[in-house]
């Protein structure tokens, strides 16, 4: 890991424990916040996240806004009964014409929000608690230097502690690592629970459906630096896992955002270098270890050359 990443764990990690509402009440001042909970098919989640945030972070939230994300049941009806401003995702600058998926949905949210801040949050989380929104709010409203706050957690699967963030740990992090080694930091880089500043927000382009996270990531590194970003520890985070199928469209999805970013970056020209670290992360006491492995590779001549 890059001493200034391994600097920028220690110096920009925190976690919600850090942030109690009621102090963070007092910091907001005139700081405007938007939450924005994209959803397709989330009837049986959007409901209670909606309410929650409303009953316990109305002193710190403005306004939470649910984008339905061309659902087929009534997510919209639930969540609006739940008390969210509902938009229906192609209604939104219907103009440009339609494009698809959870980045078009978050996108479009900034045309249907007025908060100075914008906190994201998946609307397929089980067992939601508020401090996944307050505890991304902390740094951003409390420190000016600070433009993005992105949420990391435990990530339960099939009833064991962790092993979910699977196309984390297959495509998004050794990608990282291999062209991006300064978001290296991040221990939940594809975490749908992120908060940032509207004037950074609207400075970066957002990638449709999967390639959102990931986009955003390199996008606002290039516009604001790593000292920028921060992170927030969230402790757990459990929610609706999809089928090993539909992963790997999230995969493919992950990687085209990659390449796109490679090519504008011209680093693609440079991926003739086999050798490089990964660096991962383990839950431990106070909250992770850094295991970095070598990953590096070499080339072998075909045989018959030797002869
Ligand atoms: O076309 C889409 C796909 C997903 N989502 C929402 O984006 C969030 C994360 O998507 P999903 O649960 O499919 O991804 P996962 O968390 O399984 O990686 C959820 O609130 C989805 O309802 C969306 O708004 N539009
Ligand atoms: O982190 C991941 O590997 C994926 C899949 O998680 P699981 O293996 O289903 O727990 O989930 C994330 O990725 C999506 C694409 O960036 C985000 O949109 C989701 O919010 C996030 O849960």
């Amino acid at each position: 890991m890059l001493p200034e990443v391994r600097t920028w764990l220690r110096r920009r990690t925190t976690r919600t424990t850090d942030w109690p509402v009621r102090e963070l009440a007092e910091a907001k001042g005139r700081t405007s916040v938007s939450v924005v909970l994209p959803a397709r098919d989330e009837r049986d989640t959007v409901g209670h996240i909606v309410g929650v945030i409303l009953d316990e972070l109305g002193g710190l939230v403005d306004e939470v806004v649910v984008i339905d994300s061309c659902s087929t049941d009534d997510t919209a009806a639930v969540a609006a009964r739940a008390g969210a401003e509902v938009h229906a995702q192609d209604a939104i600058l219907p103009e440009l014409g339609p494009l698809d998926g959870k980045g078009e949905a978050l996108w479009k949210s900034l045309a249907v929000t007025s908060g100075d801040i914008v906190a994201f949050v998946d609307a397929d989380i089980r067992g939601f608690q508020s401090s996944l929104v307050s505890g991304l709010l902390g740094p951003l409203l409390t420190d000016r230097s600070v433009a993005y706050a992105k949420g990391c957690y435990d990530r339960p699967l099939d009833g064991a502690p962790n092993g979910g963030g699977r196309v984390t740990e297959l495509v998004a992090r050794p990608l990282i690592n291999l062209h991006w080694p300064q978001l290296a930091g991040f221990v939940q880089p594809l975490a749908g629970e992120y908060a940032g500043r509207r004037s950074a927000l609207e400075r970066v382009p957002f990638l449709t459906r999967y390639g959102v996270e990931l986009g955003l990531l390199v996008d606002l590194l290039d516009l604001a630096g790593l000292d920028a970003f921060a992170q927030v520890d969230l402790g757990s985070r459990e929610h609706a896992p999809q089928s090993t199928e539909a992963l790997g469209n999230m995969a493919a999805q992950i990687m085209l955002a990659a390449y796109s970013r490679l090519l504008r970056q011209g680093k693609l020209g440079r991926c003739h270098d086999l050798s490089s670290c990964l660096d991962q992360f383990r839950r431990c006491a106070g909250g992770h270890r850094v295991v970095s492995s070598d990953v590096s590779i070499a080339e072998r001549p075909p045989m018959l050359t030797l002869r």
